[in-house]
């Protein structure tokens, strides 16, 4: 290539869309490295639904009217695929696992894993996830008094997401093996989001300190995968060496034919994405309850009012206001905070033609902050959500055929561990109202409460 041709791919590519200038983006880049979300907020406000960002070769651009959003991740989903900086971060711990996997290969694994999400499945697990939230809940209120103690829930419901993956999808208990998991897959997460925000990506096998803290994460990740799937083989011969490993996830994958590698691959990727997800959507769900102490008591009455354990799929219909509370807590909480895709093909975006290579970013953050959709978007109602249909504007779990395969799972997951903990329970604020200040929303790999998320939690009937 030569020097011209060279300088020329270092020209950003002007599509006419306003944006910050190089400038600008070198003013704040630390700010933007340390919370990229008032960042994204920011130039929205500034430059409006569609924002360029100087970047060397190929447009970036972030999308915020929601018919470019579906334009990308559904309608012309075949030209825009996962070749991005966030999902190769991503595979360098998870492998080309389900969630960071570019197309084409991906369709197949899709399929393969689909049956462990399905309705009847699922239905089929539920006492599993109910089994994770109660020994979690009493692990962690052991030697409490029940009388307003102060309990980190994020560390809590982190517990219980993991525990409920390992039940649900592995039928694996993880609990010898949670304290490692869970210190490898939030080091790794970690890790991935700084190689994401790096301005010098450095080659895998360079020993610098992130490469050499990834790959000890990923050992430790590789031997936890390696034990399930060891200890699932062993537990089938001793049955005799039939020919299926069962109906979850894991009996799925191991009758697949895929090798270890690519079991390895999906078994990391489900730990990650379905326990980080979950944990995080639920500690924001417990904070919104716990500042309204109506909308708790409404859950509450809820629960009251249909007393027995709470289906995984179907639990709209019984508790409306509980399922609303939940997806409004997606809105303002959506832990997947951005998604990535880049063309590779031209293609065309709100009637201005964008060329292959095209980075779009998307960020459900915005997106449900849309005051023309969500009128005044910074309350939490869940009011919006009762009449339980589909909203433009609403993505939580992505749009489109990489739409999450966890989504019913995880929306289960979240009633049911909301109906365990508040069916005796009220959460409080530390303090009252007066002196309370939310956790910092920290963009991770899932949008986290920086420092936990300390609440009062309080046995109903005591003073
Ligand atoms: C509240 C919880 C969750 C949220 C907010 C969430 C969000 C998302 C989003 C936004 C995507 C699409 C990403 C993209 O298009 O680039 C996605 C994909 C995915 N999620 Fe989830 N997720 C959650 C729970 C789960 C659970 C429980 C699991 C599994 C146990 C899971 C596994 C996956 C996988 C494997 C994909 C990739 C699917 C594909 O590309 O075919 N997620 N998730």
């Amino acid at each position: 290539m030569s020097v011209a041709t060279r300088l020329q791919a270092m020209q950003p590519t002007d599509v006419g869309v306003p944006g910050p200038t190089p400038w600008d983006m070198a003013r704040v880049f630390r700010s933007v490295r340390a919370d990229p979300l008032t960042f994204l907020g920011e130039v929205s406000q500034r430059f409006g639904d569609t924002v360029s960002f100087p970047v060397p070769g190929a447009p970036a651009l972030l999308l915020n009217d929601p018919a470019d959003v579906k334009h990308v991740l559904q309608t012309s989903a075949r030209s825009w695929s996962k070749d991005t900086v966030q999902y190769a971060a991503l595979a360098r711990v998870t492998g080309p696992g389900l969630l960071a996997s570019a197309e084409p290969g991906w369709i197949e694994h899709r399929r393969l894993a689909a049956p462990a999400f399905h309705h009847q499945r699922l239905e089929a697990v539920g006492d599993e996830v109910r089994a994770a939230a109660r020994t979690a809940i009493a692990a962690r209120l052991a030697g409490t008094t029940g009388a307003g103690d102060v309990v980190d829930v994020a560390a809590l419901t982190h517990a219980i997401g993991l525990d409920a993956v390992g039940r649900a999808l592995f039928s694996t208990d993880l609990s010898d093996q949670a304290h490692d998991l869970l210190a490898a897959t939030s080091e790794s997460a970690d890790l991935v989001v700084r190689l994401g925000r790096s301005i010098l990506p450095r080659a895998e096998w360079t020993p610098t300190r992130t490469n050499l803290r990834l790959r000890a994460a990923r050992r430790r990740l590789d031997a936890g995968a390696a034990a399930i799937i060891a200890e699932r083989r062993s537990r089938n011969a001793h049955a005799g060496g039939t020919a299926h490993h069962g109906a979850d996830l894991l009996g799925l994958l191991l009758d697949s034919g895929m090798d270890d590698g690519e079991i390895r691959d999906e078994l990391v990727t489900m730990v990650i994405a379905g326990h980080e997800t979950v944990a995080a959507a639920l500690a924001w769900t417990l904070m919104l309850l716990a500042e309204h102490p109506a909308a708790q008591q409404r859950v509450r009455d809820e629960l009251h009012a249909h007393p027995g354990p709470v289906p995984l799929v179907g639990h709209r219909d019984r508790l409306p206001w509980t399922r609303a509370a939940v997806d409004e807590a997606l809105r303002l909480y959506p832990p997947a905070w951005a998604i990535s895709r880049r063309s590779h093909r031209d293609d065309e975006l709100g009637g201005r033609p964008v060329p292959a290579g095209t980075l779009a970013i998307i960020s459900p953050w915005l997106v449900h902050r849309r005051p023309d959709l969500w009128p005044e978007p910074e309350a939490f109602r869940p009011e919006r959500f009762l009449d339980g249909t589909t909203r433009t504007g609403y993505l939580p779990f992505g749009q489109g055929p990489r739409l999450c395969i966890g989504r019913e799972f995880a929306l289960g997951e979240m009633v049911v561990v909301l109906a365990e903990l508040l069916r005796d329970h009220r959460l409080e604020l530390p303090g009252g109202r007066g002196s309370w200040t939310r956790p910092v929303a920290e963009a991770k790999v899932a949008v986290h409460p920086r420092g936990g998320m300390p609440l009062v939690l309080r046995r109903t009937g005591t003073p």
